[in-house]
């Protein structure tokens, strides 16, 4: 080869490499970024469902129906256990931690809730009733619509107990014509929302945080519900509804905790309450006479004692006793400390729902505005709603025995120190002069009817383990309350 095509060579090999280098070099960056773009895009995706997985643990609720009229049997079609009816869980996080960024509104939205709420008759009311899909709520609302009055249901949905049960009562509230909203009362600007959409008359505000010894296990949930919602619910009623509408509300029989004169009267001293559930209660009472007292808010408190009955609690003793008992399991009697029976004015559903329907009805109204001035005072009431017959404890288990022909196994303690207070006794002679509250249902009467409840909802072998109920059961109406029907 010559030398200067050597040279040439040479000098190409030369000139050739920094260039290939240069290539290659280019080439690598590309690859690079190319590699570091995906990189960056799965770690990207990878950031998003981590935090789609964490939102969606702590905040379960937004991704579920949330705010809809939920109506569909969709809700829960799992069958009835029970089993799950036992001890209480904890409630799910609430909604209110959402702030206001929730799916509600819209032009369907309102037209469903404006439905459901709108009366079917004339001077018919219209109710906005919280924990809707709850026992007493249920009833009350499915007592309302039966009469032509508009209802527009709300309720959290919270695991306290088998929320299945609520949602089996949310799909019966459905089938009369009454929306159920999945939502909770602690979102203030829900509730906002619904006063701005319909002119509501009365709330029936029944939502809260029950039972008094889940209190010592759970004291938050009780501030939660019973103090911060009862608030919520004030200050939207108060501020966002045009024109005010009138409030009845749940207290309970427990504001009168220590009180030893009976029958209670709501005259009586309700300062010493036993368990935080009951001071809450009571709080709840003083906060009502303060917004009554500022905004002309007509209030009715209903002070419950023991409600029972069909599609009722399955926390509370007589329901969780019948499980029990046809389950075999043993269960825990309450005494008192000088050993005397524990006894409860046990109030059967019926009842209560027509002292319900009356306060709404004689409720008064409301003298207020949203402009904060009040015309004048505005109602200010209190009703006791019991039967006016304390029952032994141990006499409710005896007739549920006879019931579900089955013996309980029973064991006996010295009630414990747990909030519980060792008898209640109902005077209703106010409930009865404003508004004719007359309870008429006898404990065994009551019962009867929850037992034949109970062993149709959970389908129980009534033949195999009740020979009382046998035959009875089969006559009785498909999953109607009594309450409507
Ligand atoms: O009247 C009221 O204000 C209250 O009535 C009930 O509270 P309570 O009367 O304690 O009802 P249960 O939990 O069903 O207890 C009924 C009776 O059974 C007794 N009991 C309860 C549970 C148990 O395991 N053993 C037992 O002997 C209790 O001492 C009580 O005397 C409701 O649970 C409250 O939400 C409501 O506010």
């Amino acid at each position: 080869m010559p030398a200067g095509v050597v040279d040439a060579a040479a000098k190409g090999v030369r000139l050739e490499r920094p260039a290939a280098v240069l290539l290659r070099r280019a080439s690598g960056a590309k690859q690079l970024v190319t590699a570091s773009s995906h990189l960056l895009f799965r770690a990207t995706v990878l950031a998003t469902l981590a935090l789609v997985v964490l939102f969606a643990v702590h905040y379960p609720s937004l991704l579920s129906r949330s705010f809809t009229l939920s109506s569909s049997s969709s809700s829960s079609s799992a069958e009835p256990a029970l089993g799950s009816t036992s001890s209480p869980r904890r409630p799910s996080s609430h909604r209110s931690l959402l702030g206001s960024g929730a799916t509600y509104g819209g032009a369907a939205w309102e037209r469903d809730v404006r439905r459901s709420a709108t009366p079917r008759r004339d001077g018919g009311l219209s109710v906005l009733v919280t924990g809707a899909a709850g026992f007493v709520g249920a009833h009350c609302s499915l007592a309302l619509r039966a009469r032509g009055d508009g209802v527009l249901g709300l309720d959290n949905f919270n695991a306290y107990y088998d929320p299945a049960l609520k949602r089996a009562r949310q799909r019966l509230l459905a089938s009369r014509g009454v929306g159920v909203l999945d939502a909770d009362i602690n979102d203030a600007a829900l509730l906002e929302r619904l006063f701005a959409a319909v002119p509501f008359t009365h709330v029936l505000h029944l939502a809260a945080q029950a039972g008094v010894r889940y209190a010592m296990r759970a004291p938050q949930t009780y501030v939660a519900s019973n103090v911060a919602g009862l608030v919520a619910v004030f200050e939207a009623a108060a501020k966002h509804a045009d024109p005010q509408p009138a409030v009845v509300w749940a207290s309970s029989s427990s504001v009168y905790g220590l009180n030893t004169d009976a029958p209670f009267s709501e005259d009586h001293r309700t300062d010493r309450p036993a368990s935080l559930y009951a001071a809450t209660k009571k709080a709840g009472e003083a906060i009502a006479h303060a917004y009554n007292h500022i905004y002309g808010l007509s209030i009715t408190g209903l002070r419950f004692f023991t409600v029972y009955g069909p599609w009722g609690r399955p926390d509370m003793a007589y329901f969780s006793f019948a499980r029990s008992i046809v389950a075999g399991e043993p269960i825990t009697l309450f005494r008192a400390a000088d050993g005397a029976d524990v006894r409860r004015d046990f109030t059967y559903i019926d009842d209560v729902v027509r002292g319900c329907l009356g306060a709404l009805d004689t409720a008064g109204r409301s003298t207020g505005s949203r402009s904060g001035k009040k015309s004048g005072p505005a109602p200010l009431r209190v009703y006791n709603l019991g039967n006016t017959s304390p029952v032994p404890v141990t006499r409710m288990v005896a007739i549920l025995e006879k019931l579900l022909g089955k013996k309980a196994r029973k064991r006996v303690v010295t009630m414990p120190s747990n909030g519980d207070v060792p008898f209640t006794h109902a005077n209703v002679s106010h409930a009865a002069h404003d508004f004719g509250y007359r309870p008429a249902t006898s404990l065994e009467a009551g019962l009867r009817h929850f037992v034949d409840w109970f062993v149709q909802y959970y389908k129980l072998d009534v033949k195999g383990t009740t020979g009382a109920l046998a035959g009875k059961t089969t006559k009785r109406k498909s999953m109607a309350m009594s309450a409507a029907s």
